[in-house]
């Protein structure tokens, strides 16, 4: 069996996403989940009557037994302990629906915001994380707290609240029989708290492999066409039976101090239990039989009291496994909560009206690799067309990646609107990047195109059987007549009502790109980067991609990666990139006029 060898190393978050170690877990579940502050004295309170009122019984017992078993005894104790048993069990029942909805309306809260925090947050911390591990971060991690309180997980406080109520009666009767019963699940607990260090980190290493293998599942089930195609399978299949082998090497990593630990705790609690057995007959027939220092009635009520103390010790031992297991889901959920989101929340608003971009000496590099962009300067007008070309790997795409903050640059400043671009308290609407092949939904392309109007369905007839919204359907039909793309859709079986398909899969990678320079045109930006697709445009796709750029363009400032020299022609000016350098900026007639890279290029794209 191969053991990874990164098993017992401190635990890392994804990178990118907030760390919250065990120290600052409760404080952090505090704070993201208001539920679970709220009536903590009325929890507390309820644990007590409910822990409490199970220790009553024995005691009643005792009472009993003491007093001969005396009829004017015995009935008051078995009334009084009648009514201890059923004000434990009420209370218990309250406590636990309480803390049943309490802990699931966090649950339900955490997914919301940690969906929510998907969207917001900083393009360059998300672009970092493997989507597969957001999704289980807001599913199978969320799902093993549900799974670990409905297995009786639920019951933790009231447990925890019977153990201190049976170990101070313990102590208040025989403090000579108490002191090694405490004295064993002192040893016990810190064992167990030592062993839950290791457990803890061996569960997490556990929950990021499952997480790698959700990605490589995903990945080759997405990529099983290209996988087909090119005859990949046994190498795909190898990847796969790594990431299944170590996901299961770590899960079973996590079993050896789990049942040492039950092993350890199964002992403890048998010697606690015989001690306070042996002990209190001792206690009791030891010296004066007149006057024992243990009553009967106290041997038995101790008796029962040390199985009240034990079985949450028990129960704590037993479920350390799945404990943990829900923890660490609930600590990576907070995970993804806690990391900041993109909005400057006290950062200023972008000036109406076209924008423009000052770029001062910025230098740009992934993680810890090699700088990629280095010392650019370059200054564009509000208005300004500008065309961005160079060689494949030259920094164009990482350019734009910088201006849309998906990249920090790692030295220099950027300026959009005159407002430095990490001071910008949000992008949204007014920056837009069109990449070359654009996510749409499952929808239809009159709803891909609406989706700068959230909520509303803007098909014709739409499934869900909603009227659709004039006025949404107005501004869409408005776009698609303004951007010259109605003759396009003339041609589709459903025009507006077509539907794209998961993914926009149905249409090609230039129908898409019309989809969204609509959408883009909707949502009226005032800078948009449009990545030109490099491939898979047919000539007339170009061609409606091409005028309905040119309206979209008009009256903004756009920064245009170009692949095709049309898009550089039309530019007011052409920025040439070579190894992460602008080595060549002016209009395209005047640049292709003298020898230099873009020349070469123009070669390149005449040639092709
Ligand atoms: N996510 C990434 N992590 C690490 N390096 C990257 C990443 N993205 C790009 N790079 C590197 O940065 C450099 C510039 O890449 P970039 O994508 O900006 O070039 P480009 O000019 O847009 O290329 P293309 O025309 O092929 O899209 C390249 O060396 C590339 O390998």
């Amino acid at each position: 069996m191969r053991v990874p060898m990164s098993l017992d190393r401190p635990e890392a978050a994804a990178p990118g996403l907030s760390s919250i170690s065990g120290r600052s877990f409760l404080t952090t579940a505090l704070r993201f989940s208001p539920q679970l502050r709220q009536g903590l004295l009325v929890t507390g309170l309820l644990a007590l009557l409910a822990g409490g009122g199970r220790i009553v019984a024995p005691l009643t017992i005792q009472q009993a037994i003491d007093s001969g078993l005396a009829p004017h005894t015995v009935a008051p104790a078995v009334t009084v302990g009648a009514i201890a048993v059923l004000v434990a069990g009420a209370s218990s029942l309250l406590l636990n629906r309480r803390l049943q909805e309490k802990v699931e309306s966090a649950l339900a809260g955490l997914r919301r915001d940690g969906l929510r925090r998907v969207h917001d947050m900083a393009a360059s911390t998300a672009d970092r994380v493997p989507s597969a591990d957001l999704v289980s971060r807001l599913t199978s991690d969320v799902d093993q707290v549900t799974t670990f309180l409905q297995g009786g997980g639920i019951q933790f406080v009231t447990n925890a609240a019977q153990l201190l109520i049976a170990g101070v009666i313990m102590s208040v009767f025989s403090w000579q029989l108490a002191v090694p019963v405490l004295l064993l699940s002192a040893l016990l607990i810190s064992t167990m708290m030592l062993m839950q260090r290791v457990i803890a980190r061996r569960y997490a290493q556990a929950r990021r492999d499952l997480s790698r293998l959700q990605s490589v599942v995903a990945e080759s089930v997405a990529g099983a066409p290209v996988i087909r195609s090119t005859g990949t399978a046994a190498r795909t299949a190898r990847k796969l039976d790594d990431a299944v082998d170590q996901a299961r090497d770590s899960l079973l990593r996590t079993l050896v101090p789990l049942h040492g630990n039950t092993a350890l705790g199964e002992v403890t609690i048998g010697v606690m239990t015989v001690t306070v057995l042996l002990g209190g007959v001792w206690f009791s027939l030891a010296g004066d039989p007149a006057q024992p220092r243990l009553s009967s009635g106290e041997v038995v009520a101790m008796i029962f009291l040390v199985t009240f103390f034990v079985r949450p010790l028990q129960f704590l031992v037993q479920s350390l496994g799945e404990a943990q297991n829900a923890l660490t889901g609930w600590r990576r959920s907070l995970e993804l909560v806690a990391t900041p989101s993109e909005a400057v929340t006290d950062g200023s608003a972008l000036p109406p009206g076209p924008l423009g971009v000052r770029v001062t000496q910025v230098s740009a590099r992934y993680g810890s690799g090699p700088l990629v962009l280095h010392a650019l300067s370059v200054e564009i007008e509000p208005g300004e067309h500008v065309a961005v070309v160079g060689r494949t790997g030259s920094g164009k795409s990482t350019f734009a990646k910088l201006l849309t903050r998906r990249v920090v640059p790692s030295a220099g400043t950027i300026c959009v609107g005159g407002v430095a671009l990490d001071r910008i308290a949000s992008l949204a609407g007014r920056v837009v990047i069109v990449p070359q092949d654009p996510f749409l939904f499952d929808g239809t392309i009159a709803d891909n195109i609406n989706l700068g109007t959230p909520h509303t369905a803007v098909s014709q007839g739409n499934a869900a059987g909603a009227s659709p919204s004039g006025s949404s359907r107005d501004g869409v039909e408005r776009i698609v007549d303004e951007l010259g793309l109605s003759d396009w859709l003339a041609g589709l079986p459903d025009g507006l009502d077509t539907q794209v398909g998961l993914r926009g899969e149905r249409l090609s990678v230039g129908e898409r790109q019309l989809v969204a320079l609509a959408r883009t045109a909707l949502a009226d930006p005032d800078l948009v980067i449009f990545d030109e697709a490099t491939s898979g445009v047919d000539p007339a796709t170009d061609v409606a991609v091409q005028k309905a750029l040119a309206v979209l363009t008009r009256g903004r400032t756009t920064i245009a990666i170009a692949h095709r020299m049309i898009t550089a022609e039309t530019a007011d000016r052409v920025l040439v990139f070579d190894g992460g350098r602008i080595v060549q900026s002016g209009h395209h007639s005047a640049l292709a006029a003298r020898p230099g890279r873009y020349a070469a290029l123009i070669d390149a794209w005449r040639n092709q």
